[in-house]
């Protein structure tokens, strides 16, 4: 039985262009974005990926991604099942600061620890762990099972959001998380063994 799990950060956003801290905040795709996003769907569509059934955030950059890959993939209207628990880390307070201000005013190396500690939350906002927190058990509830039953799943979500389910499905430490970077538009491709753990991992990587 094939137990897909496929993990897409959205396209590039309006404020991932203007370099602003966004979290919560809803800003749409730019033009750029929705290329990403599309040609994620057509990496997916080379490897002869189809699903079952899709989740994303309740923020419209996630949900846009979702549905240009699906119409990559002449899947446009598959069940999708849009929910907060998926959306960014809140940024709380530096949401719509710009990265490069924050790190004139509180430093380079205090402004690392907020975007990618474990535990560290940004002012007002959420740590990684918080965004585990809430990202896991939606993931074992909702979307694992059916996992587990052979449903193809697709994933699109958030830089963050994200982490949180990779630093689980590659068993990072809270020592090597902070090196985890995921990229806008790039799907990961993940098999799992009948025990839940990973199989396969595959990157589809822009050319
Ligand atoms: O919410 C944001 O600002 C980003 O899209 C993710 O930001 P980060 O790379 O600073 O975690």
């Amino acid at each position: 039985m094939e137990r897909l799990l496929v993990l897409a950060r959205h396209g590039q956003s309006e404020w991932n262009l203007k370099n602003l801290f966004t979290g919560w905040k809803d800003p749409g795709l730019t033009e750029l974005g929705v290329e990403e996003a599309r040609a994620a769907g057509r990496r997916l569509k080379a490897k002869g990926v189809q699903f079952d059934v899709a989740f994303t955030s309740d923020l419209t950059r996630a949900q846009r991604t979702c549905a240009l890959i699906l119409e990559e993939l002449g899947q446009s209207g598959l069940p999708t099942h849009a929910d907060a628990a998926l959306n960014e880390r809140d940024y709380g307070d530096l949401s719509g600061l710009n990265k490069d201000d924050a790190r004139a005013k509180w430093g380079e190396e205090q402004v690392h620890v907020w975007r990618r500690s474990y535990d560290v939350p940004p002012p007002g906002g959420e740590s990684l762990k918080d965004t585990v927190a809430r990202v896991l058990p939606y993931t074992m509830r909702e979307i694992l099972p059916r996992v587990m039953r052979g449903e193809r799943v697709l994933v699109a979500a958030h830089g963050n959001s994200l982490r949180a389910l990779v630093m689980v499905l590659d068993g990072l430490t809270t020592e090597t998380i902070p090196g985890l970077e995921l990229h806008t538009g790039v799907p990961l491709v993940y098999r799992l063994k009948d025990d839940t753990t990973v199989a396969s991992k595959e990157v589809l990587d822009r050319d």
